[in-house]
């Protein structure tokens, strides 16, 4: 009998209307049995699995031994950092990786990887992340965990930035799925004319993020604020992130624009769904 917790899986390709293609991977065992695709340990668990799905497809498709990899923040990477850790171990596998906040700093070290820096790694292999939304040009939100300007500094010192995410998270347009704004990071004496000049150029609401146990607004891993930009209709997403760029005061904006190679979503009934940035 298969003692390992590793399903096995078939990947197999489609292609979709839009003219893409779209790889599934599906596992075997739930391939062979339907009930299983409805899990009755409620929706939670359901999710939780899709996100173990993702992060394990791309661990184990995207890393090698010497590769500086980077370690997104967020509830889906700590499954990738899972297995990842077994695959060091079992592999023997030469890996170093690079966070992208407190919280991927702490997961690095509790797993026992080698952990390091951009001064002394600043080109990266890989870096595997999670995100808000994932729109079907690939276009993310990010920053729900408020770690955005870490995260982008570090997908963009890597060859390839892979995305990992369940099924919530998948939609057409920005916005769908994600209601929660857009988070930017804003140095904190500015947050008041920001929030102002979002608001009156861009449209929607714009609230300063407030922290859930303590007094007072959420404070960053960089000690600033973060402001969650409610938007009332589609936009060209590259311009609006380059213009919201360009306002004095604005760190970093969640819009991760033409920055993802790949997207695996972990789906509800098992498979894995591949998505690959479509050409234009
Ligand atoms: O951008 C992030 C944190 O800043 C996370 O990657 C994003 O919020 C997704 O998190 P989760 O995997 O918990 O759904």
């Amino acid at each position: 009998m298969r003692r390992s917790t590793e399903p096995l899986t078939f990947l197999y390709r489609t292609l979709t209307a839009e003219g893409r293609v779209e790889s599934r991977v599906l596992q075997k065992e739930r391939l062979l049995n339907p009930r299983l695709l409805r899990s009755s340990h409620g929706r939670n668990n359901m999710t939780e699995e899709a996100k173990k799905l993702a992060a394990w497809a791309a661990v184990n498709n995207h890393v090698q031994t010497n590769h500086v990899l980077g370690i997104g923040s967020g509830s889906t990477i700590v499954h990738a950092v899972h297995k990842l850790a077994e695959r060091v171990k079992k592999e023997n596998l030469n890996i170093v990786c690079i966070p992208t906040s407190f919280q991927a700093r702490q997961l690095i070290l509790q797993n026992g990887l080698t952990l390091s820096d951009l001064d002394r790694h600043p080109e990266l292999n890989v870096a595997i992340d999670g995100a808000d939304e994932v729109d079907s040009d690939l276009s993310l939100i990010k920053g729900g965990g408020g770690c955005l300007t870490q995260e982008k500094i570090v997908a963009g010192c890597a060859k390839s930035f892979i995305v990992i995410a369940d099924y919530r998270k998948k939609s057409k347009n920005l916005g769908e799925q994600w209601k929660k704004g857009i988070p930017i990071e804003v140095i904190p004496m500015a947050y008041v004319p920001i929030t102002k000049l979002l608001t009156n150029k861009f449209g929607g609401v714009t609230e300063l993020r407030m922290a859930v146990n303590k007094a007072g607004p959420v404070v960053t891993d960089n000690g600033n604020f973060l402001l969650d930009w409610k938007f009332d209709q589609i936009h060209n997403w590259n311009e609006v992130n380059v213009a919201i760029k360009m306002i004095p005061g604005v760190v970093e904006t969640g819009l991760f624009i033409n920055m993802a190679e790949r997207v695996y979503f972990g789906m509800e009934d098992g498979s894995v769904s591949v998505h690959e940035k479509p050409v234009h």
